[in-house]
């Protein structure tokens, strides 16, 4: 494979703060269009290692390429500009923003990420997930699993390559999160999406088609 039929790249990356090493030469490599878990028991790093391939935190050493974008040489402008068209986010407690409605909190990152028909758009990925009949609903007025479906519809709505699925159920019932959890991998399946999960849980990791273990701040 070559390097560029990766979609995460990173080499060695190396995170610390204050004293503390946190990520101890981690090295990742994701096809695209692969699902792969990173699996790892509290404090393993997980969060951290998020936050550095997502550009939130700046590696300490190493380097981390994003669909051939090397997140290091970016300036900051860049780096936000670059968490737009290319990565989508699913986060364990929802963050949809509470005062718009479903329909607005998919449009908005839509129309950020430069596309002009947000608005239809964002109505068509609500209808993908489930949700025709609550376009006009504000996130209090819908359920924990519909919720997340909203929150899918807007990580995937700008067709990112890459998704990143953080505890995607961590706040669900077992049924639910099942739910959300199909509805994940069909809406990957069906987009050609490079698919993150992060977790702790080793049922919801041995779905996906490969496992990364995280120990200590080191890929096991
Ligand atoms: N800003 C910081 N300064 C110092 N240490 C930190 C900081 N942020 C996180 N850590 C430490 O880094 C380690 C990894 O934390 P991280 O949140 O990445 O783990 P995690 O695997 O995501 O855990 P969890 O599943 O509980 O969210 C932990 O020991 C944590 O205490």
């Amino acid at each position: 494979m070559t390097t560029s039929d990766m979609v995460i790249d990173a080499h060695d990356v190396t995170l610390t703060l204050g004293e503390t090493a946190i990520l101890r030469g981690v090295d990742l490599a994701v096809a695209r269009g692969e699902s792969v878990a990173l699996l790892g028991a509290s404090g393993s790093g997980k969060s951290s290692l998020l936050a550095v391939l997502t550009g939130l935190e700046r590696a300490s050493g190493g380097q981390v390429t994003v669909d051939g974008l090397d997140l290091g040489i970016l300036g900051e402008d860049a780096l936000a500009r670059a968490r737009r068209g290319r990565i989508g986010v699913v986060l364990q407690a929802f963050h949809l923003l509470p005062t718009i409605t479903a329909r607005e909190n998919v449009a908005v990152p839509m129309e950020l990420a430069g596309h002009d028909d947000a608005w239809d758009r964002a109505g068509e990925e609500l209808t993908a997930v489930g949700l025709a009949h609550r376009l006009d609903h504000y996130p209090a007025q819908l359920s924990g699993g519909e919720q997340q479906r909203v929150a899918i519809a807007r990580a995937l709505g700008s067709r990112p390559p890459l998704v990143f699925a953080d505890e995607p159920t961590g706040n669900l019932d077992t049924a639910t999160g099942e739910a959300i959890m199909d509805l994940l991998f069909e809406r990957q399946a069906a987009l050609g999406t490079t698919l993150v999960v992060i977790t702790h849980d080793h049922a919801l990791a041995a779905r996906c088609g490969r496992v990364v273990t995280l120990v200590d701040g080191r890929v096991a």
